[in-house]
């Protein structure tokens, strides 16, 4: 027998599903993302923490699940929204099917509903806070806890999401003939910051020649320039920037030290921050597989992942930082570089890999600036 679910929107919006993943009732903002693969990766990337996906591909779940692909050890998803699971996954690294993916870790999800009345209600009045409820369902309950939901702006994630230890990070890329991660010899001493990472970021960190000391999000700045490292990654992570003062205060001094810094959406907003600019709430953000984003340098067009719902805004960029991608969907900000200072970043997420690998190069240009760094001081 399958169980019913509900998806409520805080407008008031109803659709009648079934569950396909855990019973209970799970709050978001919602969000659609119109990539077609990797939808094991969307669930546990830790930035989407509380959100509720909804994927606008029709057919999820195609190829199950398998440990080796989760971007981390937890999902902070608040939820799946799709429009239909096959009964049968199909894939040799396959280990479990999707909607038994989502019972083990306790995650809601609702299947059958019309994904593309969602997706372009989403897109025409932007994101709406939501409820899913599987198992016993309630559309009023599920409404007022949809309406209760504070929405993402102002909320500080990072600091919850990260881990509370330090620990250190060696694996490089899957190598798929041993079915086993990489170990390559290491020439950098790299501190990463964990607002919300993901492992493959670290993996093509680590592949780079990156040893890798991944540090909490609090933790302040002098602890890790007590490492003496030869830069600073700072991750993607969940919810407004804004409020992640600690962070702020802490890229300030890693700029001040002209230290190699680099950071990846939630790291590259933090770092605009730290430089003095401003963010805002996009009205549905960005999340797909397939954005065109322009290197304003090259003048070349790169197709990137994307998973964003703040943006810098470049109105508020000071002098010394200067705007070096753009999107070419909306013109939002897409990337900076301090003129005074070793330190870019990307809104982006050149470590996805759906297919394109259009923006992997910003990793060998981090390792490009240690290199110069540590050559100058020679
Ligand atoms: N993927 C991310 O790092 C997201 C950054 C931020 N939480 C945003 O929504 O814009």
């Amino acid at each position: 027998m399958t169980d019913s679910a509900i998806l409520v929107l805080e407008d008031g919006t109803v659709f009648e599903g079934v569950s396909v993943g855990a019973p209970g009732l799970s709050v978001g903002e919602v969000v659609f993302n119109t990539a077609m693969t990797g939808y094991q990766e969307v669930l546990s990337d830790p930035s989407y923490a509380r959100q509720l996906v909804t994927l606008t591909y029709p057919h999820i779940g195609n190829t199950g699940c398998t440990d080796q692909d989760d971007e981390a050890s937890k999902v902070w998803a608040s939820g799946l929204i799709v429009r239909n699971v096959p009964r049968r996954p199909s894939s040799w690294r396959s280990q479990v099917s999707l909607p038994e993916w989502l019972r083990a870790r306790g995650i809601v999800a609702i299947s059958e509903i019309d994904t593309r009345k969602l997706t372009r209600l989403l897109r025409d009045r932007g994101s709406m806070n939501g409820a899913v409820m599987a198992g016993d369902v309630n559309v009023e309950q599920a409404l007022e806890a949809a309406r209760k939901f504070p929405g993402l702006k102002g909320m500080d994630l990072a600091k919850v999401v990260s881990t509370t230890e330090r620990y250190s990070w060696t694996d490089g890329q899957l190598d798929l003939d041993s079915n086993a991660f990489v170990t390559l010899p290491a020439k950098f001493k790299v501190v990463a910051y964990d607002y919300g990472v993901k492992t493959n970021i670290l993996r093509m960190l680590a592949e780079r020649g990156c040893e890798l000391t991944v540090v909490p999000a609090q933790t302040p700045a002098d602890e890790v320039l007590a490492l003496k490292p030869d830069g600073v990654f700072l991750s993607n992570g969940p919810g407004d920037p804004e409020p992640c003062d600690y962070a702020v205060d802490a890229i300030r001094s890693f700029i001040d030290a002209k230290l190699p810094t680099f950071g990846i959406c939630l790291g590259h907003q933090l770092l605009a921050l730290a430089a003095g600019a401003k963010t805002l709430k996009m009205p549905h953000g960005h999340h797909g597989a397939n954005h065109p984003v322009q290197d304003l340098d090259s003048g070349k067009v790169l197709i990137t992942s994307q998973n964003h719902g703040f943006a810098v805004d470049e109105a508020s960029l000071p002098a010394n930082v200067r705007v070096t991608h753009r999107s070419l969907f909306d013109g939002t900000n897409q990337g900076i570089a301090l003129t005074d200072a070793p330190a870019f970043s990307f809104q982006g997420h050149p470590e996805a890999s759906p297919g394109p690998h259009d923006v992997a190069p910003l990793f060998d240009r981090f390792v490009a600036s240690m290199h110069n760094k540590n050559a100058e001081s020679r």
